[in-house]
């Protein structure tokens, strides 16, 4: 007989939290949900998930009591500003398994059961492929990456992007606007995200591409939402999410490592109220004419 599958404890009852906790739980897994101060202990075979915001990761680690050293699946899709920029940054002293679980998933849409894909990025095969098959389900399906960096870059930054889609279409700017955003999104995320160390077939993937074309296209991403609102003349401190940290923590790695990055600044900008977002594109729009392809003058 084989020995009874562990807990999967899930750290953070929002939205991203409760909804893996119903997925995992129709897929048959014991599932236990931490809300905010909890702090379970752990015995072997179980598996850790942090669903809180990424600036919460941190506390939430810290107040774990000791416990064996099970893998922890970090879910939160954001840099944080005080140097520790990553998620798996953040967690770097767990003594267990560390992986991250990103890409292209609503809350609500895996609540309900319907079909995601989303990437799981974690060193070392076979740690990633146990967690691959604990996680999986019917409706969930897994990916597997050992490009834990860029994979969390990915989902860090299309947020951002969000962001700048949303204020588009918020201020009538049009469709046309949104797809420029999104491309031209793709190559800085693309461009920050390989300086940084992620593979750039990483960016093509669930992680990237994948997430930037959801949240960017969406109504229920909340950092579309965000941009919408600011398209639509609501001020910038009105509304919190984690593209706001991370655009600031973006732009300040990027100017760091000398890499262009003109939306993530123009949303940066915007946020931190300097600018429109009529000005934001004037000013992208007017940057110097470029080209598209490699190596052409
Ligand atoms: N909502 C989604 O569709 C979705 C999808 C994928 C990933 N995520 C990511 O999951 C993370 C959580 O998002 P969410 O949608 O569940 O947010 P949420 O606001 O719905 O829930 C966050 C939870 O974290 C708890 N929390 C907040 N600060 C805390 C702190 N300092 N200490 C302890 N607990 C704290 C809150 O009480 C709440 O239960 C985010 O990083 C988000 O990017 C969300
Ligand atoms: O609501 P958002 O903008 O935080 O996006 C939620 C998820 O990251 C989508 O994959």
């Amino acid at each position: 007989m084989s020995a009874p599958a562990g807990v999967i404890h899930i750290l953070g009852a929002g939205a991203f939290g409760s909804a893996l906790a119903t997925t995992f739980r129709e897929g048959g897994a014991p599932v236990a949900l931490h809300g905010r101060g909890a702090a379970p202990e752990r015995a072997e075979g179980d598996i850790l998930l942090a669903a809180v915001p990424a600036g919460a990761t941190a506390g939430v680690l810290a107040a774990l009591p000791p416990g064996p050293p099970v893998p922890l699946v970090l879910c939160a899709k954001g840099l944080t500003p005080e140097g520790l920029a990553l998620q798996s940054q953040v967690a770097a002293g767990h003594a267990g398994p560390l992986a991250a679980l990103t890409g292209p998933g609503f809350a609500a849409d895996l609540a309900r059961g319907l079909p995601t894909a989303l990437t799981l990025a974690c060193a070392g095969t076979a740690a990633a492929q146990a967690l691959q098959r604990r996680l999986s389900t019917r409706a969930l399906r897994l990916y597997l990456t050992d490009d834990i960096i860029g994979a969390q870059l990915g989902g860090a930054l299309k947020n951002v992007f969000a962001i700048a889609c949303g204020a588009a279409i918020g201020a009538g700017l049009g469709d046309s606007a949104r797809a420029a955003l999104m491309t031209r999104g793709f190559a800085e995320m693309t461009r920050l995200g390989t300086a940084l160390g992620g593979r750039r077939e990483t960016f093509s993937g669930l992680s990237g591409l994948g997430d930037l074309s959801l949240t960017c296209n969406s109504p229920l991403s909340r950092n579309f939402a965000l941009g919408h609102a600011l398209g639509r003349g609501a001020a910038p401190d009105a509304v919190t999410q984690e593209g706001r940290p991370t655009a600031a923590a973006a732009l300040s790695l990027a100017r760091r490592g000398g890499v262009e990055v003109p939306i993530i600044t123009a949303v940066a900008q915007l946020l931190s109220r300097e600018i429109t977002v009529r000005e934001a594109m004037a000013q992208l729009l007017a940057r110097p004419l470029t080209t598209e392809s490699k190596g052409m003058t």
